[in-house]
């Protein structure tokens, strides 16, 4: 189904957690949504259901005007971070519930549990009680749950927010496999961008209320388009804005931001290049983070391969020369205070 968020915005009392949001979702897509705490991502997941009202906008549900309708009439599947399922019924009872309500056939509602167990690998655990599953296990059971009345949309709130890292990583790999076979219109809240990069088709990155930037995960690695996007994204380092390797740039007012694996390193000068001391070298399984420190004192992190750290045979103290790939040049970004004063 698709989805057109249309200039839509909510206040809690004076703060705006949803400023002006236009959002076009394509039908099948798996969408995530992403940012900082607080930047209003589950504000806008809510209002796309029907539990939150916007102060202003509509929201368009496959071309027809859903915004005021309830979360029962949109026909939206919701799964939340805090795996809701009910307590004193089994597996399989938990996923039925949806049909019981619609007074579905019984027959009808075993084949459809069965096959919802098995799409989310838990054939022969229908009979088992929320409490003899594991957390990931849970947080399956809950979007069998969901997706067993099909919904035209699904809504995932931080899905897999609450287990440890290694069960995220596979119900991650789990989530697209499943979003391949079903492909139902899947938005999903994150605020962790590997997730974001890893599972989803389309990234709306968002900060302050505002949509940062909409693209696949390619187009908004390679191509961030404020500082913000870049340095949520992944860890930046920002250069001096130095006459000698970016002669392009105007003056001070920009901001160049680079990659830590768009550095690299030689021991002696030649070509453009800043001076730097090796201030500390960290070894993280197949690659090495070199702590740098550029003449002026300003700190440098730069990721190489072992082959690369141990090629240059690299130590503490080590002057070396750091060339950059691939540097972003944004508008330098106005502090609170220069913006205080040109409104003044
Ligand atoms: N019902 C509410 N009443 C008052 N303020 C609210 C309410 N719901 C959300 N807010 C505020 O709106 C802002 C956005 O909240 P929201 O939950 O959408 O953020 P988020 O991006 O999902 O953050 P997180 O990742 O921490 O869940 C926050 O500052 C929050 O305190």
């Amino acid at each position: 189904m698709s989805i057109l968020i249309d200039n839509v915005s909510k206040n809690f009392g004076d703060f705006q957690a949803v400023a002006d949001i236009r959002l076009e979702i394509q039908p099948g897509n798996l969408v995530a949504l992403l940012g900082p705490s607080g930047c209003g991502k589950s504000t806008l997941l809510r209002l796309i259901a029907g539990l939150e009202l916007p102060d202003s906008g509509q929201i368009w549900l496959e071309g027809q005007d859903a915004t005021r309708q309830r979360l029962q009439e949109r026909n939206i599947g919701f799964v939340f971070q805090h795996y809701a399922l009910f307590k004193h019924l089994t597996v399989a009872q938990n996923i039925a519930f949806g049909l019981e309500v619609r007074k579905t056939p019984k027959a009808q509602i075993k084949a459809r549990v069965e096959e919802l167990l098995g799409l989310v690998q838990l054939a022969g655990y229908g009979g088992r009680y929320p409490a003899q599953l594991s957390g990931g296990q849970r947080q399956r059971v809950a979007l069998a749950r969901a997706l067993v009345v099909e919904p035209r949309v699904l809504l995932l709130d931080e899905p897999f927010g609450a287990l440890d890292a290694r069960v995220r990583k596979d119900l991650r790999a789990w989530l697209r496999r499943l979003h391949d076979e079903v492909h139902v219109t899947t938005i999903f809240v994150t605020h962790d961008p590997e997730e974001a990069l890893e599972v989803s088709d389309t990234i709306v990155v968002m900060n302050k209320g505002r949509v940062e930037q909409v693209g696949s995960p390619v187009e908004i690695y390679d191509h961030p388009e404020s500082a913000f996007v870049m340095s949520f994204l992944g860890q930046v380092n920002t250069l001096p804005n130095t006459p000698e390797l970016f002669p392009q740039l105007s003056e001070a007012a920009r901001e160049v931001l680079v990659r830590p694996h768009d550095l690299s390193l030689s021991v002696q000068a030649g070509g453009p290049s800043l001076a730097a001391r090796v201030e500390r070298l960290m070894y993280l399984g197949w690659q090495v983070q070199a702590e740098l420190v550029l003449e002026a004192g300003q700190p440098l992190i730069v990721q190489l391969s072992r082959e690369q750290a141990d090629r240059l045979q690299l130590r503490p103290d080590q002057p070396v020369y750091v060339q950059v790939r691939n540097p972003k040049i944004f508008p330098a970004v106005a502090t609170d205070k220069q913006l205080a004063e040109a409104a003044a």
